[in-house]
C-alpha cells in the first residue's frame, strides 16, 4: 500500500468486486505511516514481539494516522472511484471492544495496546447492506471509551469470524508462506492447522506472519469457508484468487 499505483489498483478490484455481488470489508493497517509521524515529531518507535509499545502519547499519534490519516485515504479513493465507502473505527458502534493486552510476564507492559473482547458487527452488516463498502481502523474502545492499539491482522480475523465471512484474504510483501521465509521458490499452496502449529514450534513461520496465520486459524474456527495469505505487491491478488484458479499465496486449512 505504500506504491500510489498498486493502492489505486488494488481498490480497483475492490470496487470490481463490489460491483459484481461480493461484499468486500477492509482493515487496514498503517505501521510504517505511524513510524513516520512519530519519525517526524521526535518520538522513538519502539516494538516488542512485533506489537508497538503504545504511550499516550504515541496512542493518540496511532489514533490520528489510522482513524483520520489512512482510512480516509482508502475512502477517498474508493469513492473517487464511484463505488461508496464509509470509514469507521472500533469505536464506532462499539465495533471492536477491547480490554488492555496483558502478559504472564508482569514487567511486560506495552501500555495502550488491546486484543479483541468483543466484535459487535451489526454496523458492518447495516451498512453492506445499504451498499457501502466498509473501511476499518484497527483502533478498539475499552469500557471507559479509550481507544486501544490493535495489530490490524488480529482485527482482520476476529472480524472474519464475527461476519461469518465466506473468504478472509490477508495481503502482504511476500508471496505466501514459505518453508524458508526468505526463498520464494519455497511457499507452499496450502498449509493445515497442525502444519502451522509444527511450522511456528520450528521457528519457520515467525515475526508478522503469525498474527495472520493465527487470524486465519480463528477464522476457520469460527465457520469462515476460505483463509489465504496473498501477496499485495502483484497485479490484481483478489482477483487471481476469487475468480481464477490459479494457486496464488498460501490457503490455511483445517486437519
Ligand atoms: N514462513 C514464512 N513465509 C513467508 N514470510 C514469512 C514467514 N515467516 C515470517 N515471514 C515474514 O512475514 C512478513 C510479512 O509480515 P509483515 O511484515 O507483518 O507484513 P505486512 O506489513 O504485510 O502485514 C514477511 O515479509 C516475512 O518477512
Ligand atoms: C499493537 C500494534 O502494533 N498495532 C499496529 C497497528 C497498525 C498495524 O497493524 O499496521 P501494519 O499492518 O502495517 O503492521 C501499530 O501500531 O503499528
Amino acid at each position: 500500500m505504500a506504491d500510489p499505483k498498486l493502492k489505486e489498483k488494488l481498490i480497483e478490484d475492490i470496487t470490481l468486486l463490489k460491483y459484481v455481488g461480493i461484499n468486500p470489508v477492509i482493515v487496514h493497517g498503517g505501521g510504517p505511516a505511524i513510524n513516520k509521524t512519530l519519525d517526524r515529531l521526535n518520538i522513538e518507535a519502539n516494538f516488542i514481539d512485533g506489537l508497538r509499545v503504545t504511550d499516550k502519547e504515541t496512542m493518540e499519534i496511532v489514533e490520528m494516522v489510522l482513524s483520520a490519516q489512512i482510512n480516509k485515504e482508502i475512502v477517498a479513493l474508493i469513492n473517487k472511484m464511484q463505488a461508496k465507502a464509509v470509514g469507521v473505527s472500533g469505536k464506532d458502534g462499539n465495533l471492536i471492544k477491547a480490554k488492555k493486552k496483558e502478559f504472564s510476564d508482569p514487567e511486560k507492559d506495552l501500555g495502550f495496546v488491546g486484543e479483541v473482547e468483543k466484535i459487535n458487527p451489526e454496523l458492518i452488516e447495516k451498512l453492506i447492506e445499504d451498499g457501502y463498502i466498509p473501511v476499518i481502523a484497527p483502533v478498539g474502545v475499552n469500557d471507559d471509551g479509550e481507544g486501544l492499539n490493535i495489530n490490524a491482522d488480529a482485527v482482520a480475523g476476529e472480524l472474519a469470524a464475527a461476519l461469518k465471512a465466506e473468504k478472509l484474504i490477508y495481503l502482504t510483501d511476500v508471496n505466501g508462506i514459505r518453508f524458508e521465509a526468505k526463498d520464494p521458490e519455497s511457499r507452499v499452496s496450502q498449509l493445515t492447522f497442525s502444519e502451522i502449529k509444527q511450522w511456528i514450534s520450528e521457528g519457520k513461520i515467525q515475526g508478522g506472519m503469525l498474527p495472520k496465520v493465527e487470524g486465519c486459524m480463528q477464522a476457520v474456527e469460527s465457520g469462515v469457508i476460505r483463509t489465504h495469505i496473498l501477496n499485495g505487491l502483484v497485479a490484481h491478488p483478489l482477483l487471481l484468487e476469487i475468480f481464477t484458479d490459479r494457486g496464488v499465496g498460501t490457503m490455511i486449512l483445517k486437519d
